[in-house]
């Protein structure tokens, strides 16, 4: 047990971001008492529906929960992929962005409430919790520019995962919903840390304690989604891959590191956020694209340059 406390030490919050030449560290360690391999092996009895990856030449990836025959809810198995789709994401060096979506044309229902009846017992629902928090703040932190795609309902757990992607696209008549207390629950997936940063406090708790229907208007209202998509259902994908393109136009390097940058600005006290986006900066001042842009001499004169 010694051995074991004297390895246990809370790395300092700047250790666990993305720094240029270190891995993506984990909120939840053994330190915890978290133990990824138990917690999959007992998630892998609830198998069914699968995350998809697709990773395109153009640097953006789409990540789809796809479970249609029950609303996109995770399964145990589920929740163990998406974790294994992150993974791969953290090893994507020439990715830029990141699309999340549901199959069939709606986003996520939660948890598969099977498996939510099956483990309803406080160790192991702390246990999935944690594997999931892990996930999707790794997710938050990849050196990706993500955009959760919302069509039909992002509802529980599906909310939370909306909150885990920079910014939140939804098509009209979709809703995002944190049912949680009609759960008798709260967030378990970190949803509730990251909605009062992303909405603030008030608006956070006024969704949590309502559960109300968050509609597009209302989302665009406070800022919990960046726009309202055209009405034609078919090209949803396409008009989140225009919008993401738009926000990732240049190299990959580049728009990785403004990533990082944004991230430890969110995430640091001022002094250590600055020092990381001198490290960051070092990544990039003199690079290919710097030098290139530096030899094509000044070029925004006023006007919107689309490169
Ligand atoms: C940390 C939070 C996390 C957790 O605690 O682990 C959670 O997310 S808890 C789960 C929170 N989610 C919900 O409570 C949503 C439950 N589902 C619904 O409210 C409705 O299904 C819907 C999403 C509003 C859609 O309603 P509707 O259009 O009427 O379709 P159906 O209800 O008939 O659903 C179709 C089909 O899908 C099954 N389904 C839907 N959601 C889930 C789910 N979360 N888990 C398991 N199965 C789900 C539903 O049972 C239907 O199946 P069949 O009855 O076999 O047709």
């Amino acid at each position: 047990m010694a051995l074991h406390l004297r390895k246990c030490f809370i790395l300092p919050i700047r250790s666990r971001l993305v720094l240029p030449q270190q891995r993506i560290k984990s909120v939840y360690t053994t330190c915890d008492g978290f133990n990824e391999e138990e917690i999959r092996e007992k998630l892998q009895r609830f198998p069914g529906g699968s995350v998809d990856l697709s990773k395109q030449t153009s640097g953006i990836a789409v990540l789809t929960v796809n479970n249609p025959g029950r609303m996109n809810a995770f399964t145990g198995t589920m929740m163990g992929e998406l974790k294994d789709r992150v993974d791969e994401l953290e090893q994507w060096t020439d990715g830029k962005g990141l699309i999340v979506q549901g199959a069939a044309s709606t986003f996520c229902s939660g948890s598969d409430l099977n498996a939510v009846r099956a483990i309803s017992n406080p160790q192991d629902g702390m246990k999935m919790c944690m594997l999931m928090q892990n996930t999707l703040t790794r997710l938050l932190r990849l050196p990706l520019v993500s955009v959760a795609l919302v069509e039909g309902k992002a509802l529980g757990g599906g909310a939370e995962l909306t909150t885990a992607c920079d910014f939140r696209l939804m098509a009209p008549g979709s809703e995002i919903r944190f049912v949680h207390k009609h759960m008798g629950l709260v967030p378990g997936w970190g949803g509730a840390a990251r909605l009062v940063r992303i909405v603030g406090s008030k608006n956070a708790l006024q969704l949590l304690s309502t559960a109300r229907r968050v509609d597009p208007d209302y989302a665009v209202s406070i800022g919990l989604a960046e726009e309202i998509l055209a009405s034609d259902v078919s090209r949803s994908l396409d008009q989140a891959q225009k919008w993401l393109s738009d926000h990732t136009k240049g190299p990959s390097p580049v728009i990785r590191a403004l990533k990082k940058v944004v991230i430890s600005g969110r995430e640091l006290p001022l002094d250590e956020a600055l020092r990381t986006e001198k490290q960051v900066f070092g990544t990039v001042w003199g690079g290919p694209a710097n030098l290139e842009a530096l030899a094509q001499g000044p070029k925004h004169k006023g006007h919107n340059t689309d490169d």
